[in-house]
């Protein structure tokens, strides 16, 4: 059967979704809506994404427009792959013109600054309605999958045949997707472990060595733990693929651009500077100011996760965040 895809948002991990099922299912058809028209000319003529993963030729079945009508038309899914804080904005462009029976699956991973909301809460408030929606996370970078290389993530979703259609969907002999209806466990954990992979490269950017990075990873992991329960994630979730998995990948995988922010912030880099100088979003920069607020209403204490928030806003050094982590009173594992 010939399916159509539209995917919201042409960065390095829209294009390896849209490659990830065109290479693997030649009746599909994707189309990327970008906002570039010379980046969609590219990928039109020449196959290629100049802007994101450019050294990757792309199947002939990905298109590309800035067209919201025209990616929209047809389409039975909507892939969406929009950072967090600007989804908002781009969901109440499409709002109109998106049906309210496409499913959307959201791929983002992160807290929306301001109101500490998670996609699933962000894409009904700015369509104004309830979309048909799943949400796909895992350890997943765009370029280890642009490789075809071996992947497992796990798609969430409250209404589990929607959930098992992804299944169908994404999976492949490169991409093995699990399924759950642990929506709000899926989405805290893809969010929290950004912060966490700050920390990670902070510590490494710091050469504060292996014991030290194991004990960070350990205790990062616990108050991901704490804080995602509370917030009424299942357990197997948080030991899971968008939980453990995705925490493991990122804050040891070099390719993180998460850890690569963290890594440079430990090397003694000034935030500001280190921004300017990428064009690709590191989602846990502005999850660490929500992930504050989220400890002060679950009343839990998340020592790492909130020394993140500190360091980015200049209230802490790296180094005196690590001080102050190796001072706090001596505990009882939990
Ligand atoms: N790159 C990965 O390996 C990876 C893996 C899994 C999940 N994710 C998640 O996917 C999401 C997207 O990440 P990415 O890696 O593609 O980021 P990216 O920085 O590579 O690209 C971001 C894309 O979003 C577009 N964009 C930015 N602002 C926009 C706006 N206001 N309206 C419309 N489009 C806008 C940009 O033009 C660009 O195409 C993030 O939440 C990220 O955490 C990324
Ligand atoms: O490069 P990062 O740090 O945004 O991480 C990418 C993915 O979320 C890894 O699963």
């Amino acid at each position: 059967m010939h399916v159509q895809v539209v995917v919201f948002g042409g960065g390095s991990f829209g294009t390896a979704m849209a490659c990830a099922l065109a290479s693997q299912k030649s009746q599909l058809n994707v189309t990327l809506l970008l906002r570039d028209p010379y980046v969609c000319k590219g990928i039109n003529e020449q196959h290629v994404n100049t802007r994101y993963l450019k050294e990757y030729v792309l199947p002939s079945n990905v298109v590309a427009t800035t067209s919201a009508t025209e990616a929209i038309q047809g389409a039975q899914y909507a892939i969406h792959a929009v950072p967090v804080q600007h989804s908002r904005a781009f969901l109440k462009s499409i709002a109109d013109i998106l049906p309210p029976d496409v499913p959307i699956i959201s791929v983002s991973k992160g807290l929306e600054m301001g109101t500490g909301k998670m996609m699933s809460e962000v894409i009904p408030d700015a369509l104004g309605r309830r979309q048909p929606a799943a949400f796909l996370s895992g350890p997943s970078f765009a370029k280890e999958m642009m490789d075809l290389r071996p992947t497992g993530v796990v798609a969430a979703s409250k209404d589990k045949k929607l959930a098992r259609e992804m299944q169908c969907l994404f999976a492949s002999p490169y991409l093995r997707v699990n399924i759950t209806t642990d929506v709000t466990g899926v989405e805290i954990c893809g969010a929290l472990k950004n912060v966490l992979a700050l920390a990670a490269g902070i510590v490494e950017g710091l050469d504060l060595g292996n014991n030290a990075m194991a004990a960070l990873v350990a205790q990062g992991c616990a108050e991901i733990r704490w804080l995602a329960e509370k917030m009424g994630a299942k357990s197997a979730t948080v030991s899971g693929l968008s939980g453990l998995g995705d925490i493991m990948l990122t804050c040891y995988g070099s390719l993180s651009r998460n850890r690569s922010v963290g890594v440079r912030l430990g090397r003694g880099d000034a935030l500001a500077d280190i921004l300017a100088s990428s064009s690709q979003v590191a989602e846990g920069v502005a999850t660490a100011g929500v992930v504050v607020s989220l400890a002060r209403t679950y009343r839990v204490s998340l020592p790492v996760l909130t020394a993140v928030a500190q360091v980015l806003d200049g209230a802490l050094s790296p180094k005196e965040a690590v001080f102050e982590i190796m001072n706090l009173p001596q505990i009882e594992e939990s």
